[in-house]
C-alpha cells in the first residue's frame, strides 16, 4: 500500500553569500538560519574560503560566470521570498547581484568587508560598488566598522549610527540597520533608519551585552533571520525585532567549539522550542514525587511552587511550573492546578536569576524553613548560600529575589544546591532547592526529608 504525500511549501529564501569551512558564519550560517527560521534555504556561493574559529587560511573566488549561474539556477526554478547577500568579495560580483536586484523583492544586503577575526573579505575597490546596490535593497545591515567605511564617518555611539544610517538611507536603501555589537557599552544598541517614503523614523533596539568574543557568525545569522521573516511577510520592524532576539540568545548560548572566541548558536530557538515537552514532563515528574514522598513538612504557608527552564530559558515564558502551587491535604500534598508556561511567581523569578549565574540550573522548589528544615539542609551534598533581605541597599533597583540570588551565588564558591532566604516582616523565611535535572532535584527533596525523619 502507497500513502499519500504531504508537502509543505516553505517560503524559499536565497543567500548569495560565501562558504565559511569552519561552519560558523558564511553559507553555512546562513542555511542553518534559514531552515530553523521555516524557509527553504537555497545558495549562490561566491567565495570558499579556508576558515575556522581562529582565523581564515585562506579564499578562492569562484569565475564570475559560475557565480551567476547559481543565481539563474535558482531564481529560474523557486519563488524566492527574500534574497540575502553576505560575502560579495569583489565589485564584479556586487554589480552581478544589482543587475538581479530590481526582480529581488525582499533583499536584505549585509555588507560584509572583514570577518570577526579581522581578516578582509572584500576588495577594497569594492566599497564603492556597494552603493549601487544600496539603492536597490531593502535593507542593509552594516557594522559600526562597515558603516564608518560606507559613510566616512566616526561610528562610535548610537547617535552616530543613526546618522550613518540616514546617510545609507540617502543613498537609496529603504531602510539600514546600523549594528552595534563593536561599540563598547553595557547595552548593544542596533539602530533602524527607515527612509521618509517607508515608514520613515528611527527605532533602537537595545539588550544587554554579553560577555563574550564568540560572536563569530552574528552578522550572517541576523541578515539571514530578518530575510526569512520578510519571506514569511512581516513587516520590516517585526522581523528585524524578530532578528534581534534570536542574536541576542544565539550569542549568550553560543557554541564553545574550536580553539578561537566560538561560533554564534544559529538554531537556539528551535531547539529552546523542542525542550519545552521535556521541560513540562519533567516538572510533572518533580511534582508526582512531591506527592509519592509525602513532602507535607516541606510545604510553606505560601504554597510550594515546582518550576522548570527550557533548555535555553530567557523570559518568563520560557519556565513552566505548577501554577497554583503544591498545598497540604489531610494525607499529604496535591499540585492544585497543571504545568504552565509563563511563570511570573516568585520561584520562576528565582530559576531565571539564578541562570544568570549557571545556566546549567534548569529546576526549583521552595520549601518552608523552620529550624528542622534549617538542620537537614546541612545533610546536602554540596553548598547552601544564604541571603539576607536586610543587607539589600535602600534604593536599590533590583528587584529583591533577584538581588538575593545574586548575593547567594558569590557567596557561595560553586553553584549552591540550596538557597536559604532569611525574609523580612511580611515575607516568609524560605531556602529553594535547585537542580540541573528532576532527578538532582527530587535526591535534594528526598535527601531533606529524610533528615528531618531521622
Ligand atoms: N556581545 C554581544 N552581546 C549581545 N548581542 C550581541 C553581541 N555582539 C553582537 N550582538 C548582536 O549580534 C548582532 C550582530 O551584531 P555585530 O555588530 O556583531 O555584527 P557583525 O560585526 O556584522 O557580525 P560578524 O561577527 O558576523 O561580522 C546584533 O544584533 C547585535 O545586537
Ligand atoms: C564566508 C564568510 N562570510 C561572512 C563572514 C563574516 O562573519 C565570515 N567570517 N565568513
Amino acid at each position: 500500500m502507497t500513502r499519500a504525500d504531504a508537502p509543505v511549501t516553505p517560503p524559499a529564501v536565497l543567500t548569495i553569500a560565501g562558504s565559511d569551512s569552519g561552519g560558523g558564519a558564511g553559507i553555512q550560517a546562513d542555511l542553518k538560519t534559514i531552515e530553523a527560521g521555516g524557509g527553504f534555504g537555497t545558495s549562490a556561493i561566491t567565495s570558499v574560503t579556508a576558515q575556522n574559529t581562529t582565523g581564515v587560511q585562506g579564499q578562492h573566488l569562484l569565475p564570475i560566470e559560475e557565480i551567476a549561474a547559481q543565481i539563474e539556477s535558482v531564481r529560474s526554478d523557486f519563488d524566492l521570498g527574500a534574497v540575502k547577500t553576505g560575502m560579495l568579495a569583489t565589485s564584479e560580483v556586487v554589480d552581478l547581484v544589482v543587475e538581479h536586484a530590481p526582480e529581488l523583492q525582499n533583499l536584505v544586503v549585509d555588507p560584509v568587508m572583514v570577518a570577526a577575526s579581522g581578516d578582509r573579505l572584500l576588495d577594497e575597490d569594492a566599497e564603492d560598488a556597494y552603493e549601487r546596490l544600496f539603492a536597490e535593497a531593502t535593507l542593509v545591515t552594516p557594522n559600526a566598522d562597515e558603516a564608518e567605511v560606507l559613510t566616512g564617518r566616526d561610528v562610535e555611539d548610537p547617535e552616530a549610527a543613526e546618522r550613518a544610517g540616514r546617510d545609507i538611507v540617502e543613498m537609496g536603501a529603504d531602510a539600514a540597520l546600523v549594528k552595534g555589537g563593536h561599540i563598547t557599552g553595557e547595552e548593544v544598541v542596533d539602530t533602524l533608519v527607515t527612509a521618509p517614503e517607508e515608514a520613515g523614523g528611527v527605532t533602537s533596539f537595545r539588550h544587554d551585552r554579553i560577555d563574550t568574543a564568540a560572536t563569530h557568525g552574528s552578522g550572517c545569522t541576523l541578515s539571514s533571520a530578518i530575510a526569512t521573516r520578510l519571506a514569511h511577510g512581516d513587516d520590516l520592524s517585526g522581523a528585524v525585532s524578530a532578528g534581534i532576539d534570536l542574536l541576542a540568545r544565539a550569542v549568550r548560548y553560543h557554541h564553545d567549539v574550536g580553539e578561537g572566541p566560538g561560533a554564534v548558536h544559529h538554531m537556539v530557538e528551535l531547539r529552546n522550542e523542542a525542550s519545552r515537552t521535556e521541560t513540562v514532563e519533567a516538572v510533572e515528574r518533580i511534582v508526582s514525587a512531591c506527592v509519592d514522598l509525602d513532602v507535607s513538612p516541606l510545604v510553606p504557608e505560601v504554597g510550594m511552587t515546582v518550576a522548570g527552564a527550557t533548555a535555553y530559558a530567557e523570559t518568563p515564558d520560557d519556565a513552566a511550573a505548577v501554577e497554583g502551587r503544591i498545598t497540604r491535604t489531610r494525607d499529604g500534598v496535591r499540585p492544585n492546578r497543571g504545568v504552565r508556561y509563563g511563570v511570573s511567581g516568585t520561584v520562576g523569578r528565582f530559576l531565571l536569576a539564578a541562570r544568570e549565574h549557571d545556566p546549567a540550573v534548569r529546576f526549583a522548589v521552595n520549601c518552608r524553613l523552620n529550624d528542622d528544615v534549617r538542620a537537614a539542609l546541612g545533610e546536602l551534598a554540596g553548598s547552601v548560600s544564604t541571603y539576607d533581605r536586610a543587607d539589600r541597599p535602600a534604593g536599590a533597583e533590583t528587584e529583591a529575589t533577584t538581588w538575593g540570588v545574586g548575593q547567594a551565588f558569590e557567596a557561595s564558591p560553586e553553584t549552591p544546591v540550596a538557597v536559604v532566604d532569611n525574609g523580612e516582616v511580611g515575607v516568609e523565611a524560605s531556602a529553594t532547592l535547585l537542580g540541573a535535572d528532576a532527578d538532582t532535584l527530587v535526591g535534594h527533596i528526598e535527601t531533606v526529608l529524610d533528615a528531618i525523619d531521622a
